[in-house]
């Protein structure tokens, strides 16, 4: 039977990269995706950026919306300070099944709990199911009409404090606008936009960065 593409990126990993070697994984899916097939990476253009936002945050507790094959998953727990966590929500069970491989060839297993499950159902069970108290950092990377109401039901579920910082990718292209209207517009809200461009392309993309006022 034929694979998919997120078979064949696996595939790349256990190939080129070395096991317990984060930023060889990061690298060999880079590779992949830019020699071989696309894939919705954030890649590694705004994948610096994203590294930078993490590494500034320097948090404690994280939560990714969107898995998909883990590329962004491992690196932001790559750059994790010890006993940090980070919660990534994946509602396929098949791209759930690649990145659960992609994190362990990576050696992070420790520090990544991945939930299979849809986000709005995980959002209201965070604090009870994993003893969150609050997220420092949200990586918004899933699908992009849903942005909007996953950030609100994080605020009504007290899972955002002062400062905690929601990084979305695409608020470009694909874009996200209704989400990216909410951000800039709302007084709870401080926003930055990070210029860049679609992951191995030269088509404009861009991260925004919003810090939660309280
Ligand atoms: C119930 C749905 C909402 N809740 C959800 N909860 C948990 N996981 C969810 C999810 N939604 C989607 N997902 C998962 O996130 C991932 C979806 C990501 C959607 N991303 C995109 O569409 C995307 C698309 C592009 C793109 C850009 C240009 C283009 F020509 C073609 C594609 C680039 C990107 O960087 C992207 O992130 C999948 O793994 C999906 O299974
Ligand atoms: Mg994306």
């Amino acid at each position: 039977t034929q694979s998919t593409r997120p078979q064949r990126l696996l595939g790349a990993v256990q190939k080129n990269a070395t096991r317990g070697d984060p930023r060889s994984v990061v690298r060999a899916i880079d590779h992949f995706c830019r020699h071989k097939e696309w894939a919705m990476n954030v890649g590694d253009e705004k994948g610096c950026i994203l590294d930078s936002v993490v590494s500034e945050v320097n948090p404690a507790a994280v939560l990714e919306l969107g898995t998909y094959c883990g590329y962004s998953t491992v690196r932001i727990a790559s750059l994790l300070p010890p006993h940090a966590k980070l919660i990534t929500l994946e509602f396929n069970p098949d791209f759930a099944a690649i990145a659960r491989q992609v994190i362990a060839w990576a050696g992070l297993e420790e520090k990544v709990q991945l939930v299979e499950g849809a986000s709005g159902d995980w959002i209201p069970k965070m604090k009870e199911q994993f003893g969150v108290k609050t997220f420092d950092l949200v990586f918004l990377d899933h699908w992009k009409d849903r942005y909007l109401p996953d950030t609100k039901l994080m605020e009504e579920c007290g899972l955002l404090r002062k400062g905690s910082v929601l990084l979305a990718d695409n608020v470009i292209c694909p874009g996200t606008p209704d989400y990216l209207e909410y951000v800039r517009s709302s007084p709870r809200y401080t926003s930055q936009y990070f210029k860049s461009h679609l992951e191995y392309t030269k088509v404009e993309d861009g991260l925004e960065k919003s810090v939660f006022l309280g």
